[in-house]
């Protein structure tokens, strides 16, 4: 998939288009493939579950589930799960509604969760869902999927499924637009400051971890 520049009208100066709206659809089929795959889904072995975190996590995973339907059959419930009061950084956040958690009816005791998000970044957010889980019952197993890796890990936390992996300068930040949010599909690169033709791109020793399990059918 090439990146495109931000000459592209339809993207803003100092923004660079890293996904289309075609490239999102065609992660996502990629990613559920890889569940289907890594989980044995369709040998009917294992109770997965998928939950997405607030905001975009949570149509990520309803979109996930659908491509995992189509591909496979397996009709894999969804839900969602507000880790608002789980954050360590509860008190340096700017004040959000609380978004109520929703899991399946038939719980996640014993199931394989898998955590949907669209960016991983820090990994506070992932370590927030894994307290706000503990409060909802007690998984066999739980994996981590993402749209976007960018990097930067606070705590040793990986993905088990990456869409993309995408260096980035810490003082960036990663826009992934879907339509059910946002009216439109796509992911950006922001470079705060940056002027229109100008090329993100990252700082000595910012790459995002390359050592995920999955990734490397998932980098692009
Ligand atoms: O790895 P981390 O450093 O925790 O960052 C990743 C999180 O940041 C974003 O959420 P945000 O808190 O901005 O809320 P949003 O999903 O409502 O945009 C994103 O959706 C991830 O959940
Ligand atoms: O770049 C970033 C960092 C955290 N969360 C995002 O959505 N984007």
């Amino acid at each position: 998939m090439a990146s495109r520049q931000s000459a592209d009208a339809a993207v803003p100066a100092g923004e660079r288009e890293l996904l289309s709206a075609g490239d999102v659809a065609r992660t996502v089929a990629r990613m559920a493939h890889q569940i289907i795959e890594k989980t044995a889904l369709d040998s009917g072995a294992e109770h997965v579950v998928l939950l997405g975190v607030p905001t975009r996590g949570v149509p990520l995973a309803r979109r996930i589930a659908e491509r995992i339907a189509t591909f496979s059959g397996v009709t894999v419930p969804t839900g969602a799960l507000d880790i608002t009061l789980y954050r360590d950084d509860l008190r340096q956040q700017p004040n959000r509604p609380l978004e109520p958690s929703s899991v399946p009816t038939g719980g996640v005791d014993d199931a394989l969760v898998v955590l949907v998000d669209d960016v991983l970044f820090s990994g506070r957010t992932v370590r927030s869902a894994l307290d706000a889980l503990r409060d909802q019952g007690r998984p066999r197993a739980v994996q981590l999927a993402v749209l976007v890796d960018r990097g930067h890990r606070e705590l040793p936390i990986r993905a088990d499924y990456v869409g993309k992996n995408v260096p980035t300068a810490r003082s960036e930040d990663v826009a992934v637009r879907l339509t059910e949010v946002d009216d439109t599909d796509a992911v950006l690169l922001r470079r705060p400051g940056t002027s229109s033709g100008a090329t993100p791109g990252p700082e000595p020793g910012t790459e995002p971890g390359t050592d995920t399990a999955d990734s490397a059918g998932g980098k692009q």
